[in-house]
């Protein structure tokens, strides 16, 4: 029985720039279920991270605003939780790992100490509790010579020991929600399964929900168990793994897929890159966002912004293509073969 942990409904971001006003979320809306994998991908500037940070109300305050919707944590509202409340939560129930690890970490500060912190601050814990339990993580996450390191400062690790730091620090309370935004990102690929499979492995033995921010298809396919598609501030397309990766409906979907390398395929095959660059956020009017580099772009999409059609259960995708009153000769090939099995 799924149980949902985080809901996020209908969210909207605007950011005061110095061009005007820009709105970065518009209309977000998914949910997390305890111990899943949602996989937020899309291109640079498509509002992932904002969306993460909005959760963890960790938005720079002087110039953003959540403007609409809501975050619903275990059915409370986030939004409504004073500063302090909403500091006890961030660290203990819903934690946040960034790409650089740095962000995370004090770099005067020894790990020990740090990871001790959260844990005295969270679960009021003995400073010798403390001390066992940051141990316990450092031995979890896979740090060699554990005790010894936790007197080391984090510019005596290597990039991915300092990863996992972060991880342990981010997982010492055991939190139901981890946001990991491009985690690995910084990371060698070696290094990059390594910490992709301890975060997996720590989920099953944590029971962690994660929502994984990234825009590497193949960490995707690795990790999620659902995925959304965001593109210019809007989810396009979310379904669970098999549904976005085998039953892809948005061409901005499609597009992305295309765009990746396959293991299984021939190397001579050219890879299929998006033409075009995403809108400017600030003269973003009505329409599909999506359409000055859609191939398959029909008039209504210039004039009318597409709603979320339900393609099967849980998988919604927005698009013009999906109405009904859309001929089916417009249809991708792709979705055409894929409907027809
Ligand atoms: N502090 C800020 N001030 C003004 N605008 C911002 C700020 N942070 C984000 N934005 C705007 O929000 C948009 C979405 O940014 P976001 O960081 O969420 O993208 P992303 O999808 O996470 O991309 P990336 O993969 O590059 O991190 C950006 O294009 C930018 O216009």
């Amino acid at each position: 029985m799924e149980r949902n942990i985080l809901k996020v409904v209908n969210m909207h971001v605007s950011f005061k720039t110095q061009t005007g006003r820009i709105t970065a979320v518009r209309g977000v809306s998914f949910e997390l279920n305890k111990g899943e994998t949602l996989a937020i991908v899309g291109e640079s500037g498509s509002g992932k991270s904002v969306t993460a940070k909005s959760i963890m109300r960790l938005l720079p305050k002087h110039n953003s605003e959540i403007t609409k919707g809501d975050i619903l944590y275990e059915d409370r509202s986030l939004l409504k939780l004073s500063i302090k409340k909403m500091q006890e939560i961030r660290g203990s129930e819903i934690s946040m790992v960034f790409q650089d690890p740095m962000t995370s970490l004090n770099p005067t500060m020894k790990v020990g100490k740090q990871i001790m912190e959260g844990l005295q601050k969270h679960q009021n814990l003995s400073k010798t509790v403390a001390h066992k339990r940051a141990l316990e993580m450092m031995k979890l996450v896979g740090i060699p010579s554990a005790e010894a390191r936790l007197e080391d400062y984090p510019h005596q690790f290597s990039g991915g020991m300092r990863q996992r730091v972060v991880i342990a620090m981010a997982l010492a309370c055991n939190p139901k929600v981890l946001i990991a935004d491009e985690p690995t990102t910084a990371l060698d690929v070696t290094i990059q399964a390594q910490i992709l499979d301890l975060m997996k492995d720590l989920q099953q033995k944590m029971d962690t929900a994660i929502i994984l921010i990234t825009h590497d298809l193949g960490v995707v396919a690795n990790m999620a168990d659902r995925v959304a598609v965001m593109y210019a501030g809007k989810i396009v397309e979310q379904g669970t793994l098999d549904e976005i990766f085998y039953n892809p409906q948005h061409p901005y979907t499609l597009g992305l897929l295309q765009s990746m390398p396959k293991l299984n395929e021939d190397r001579s095959k050219p890879l299929l890159p998006i033409l075009g660059s995403p809108p400017d956020l600030a003269t973003l009017g009505e329409g599909c966002a999506f359409a000055a580099r859609c191939p398959h772009t029909m008039k209504v999409c210039h004039s009318f912004t597409p709603q979320d059609t339900v393609v099967e259960d849980k998988h919604t995708v927005a698009c013009w293509l999906q109405d009904v009153r859309t001929p089916k000769e417009y249809l991708p090939e792709t979705v055409v073969a894929v409907n027809s099995q």
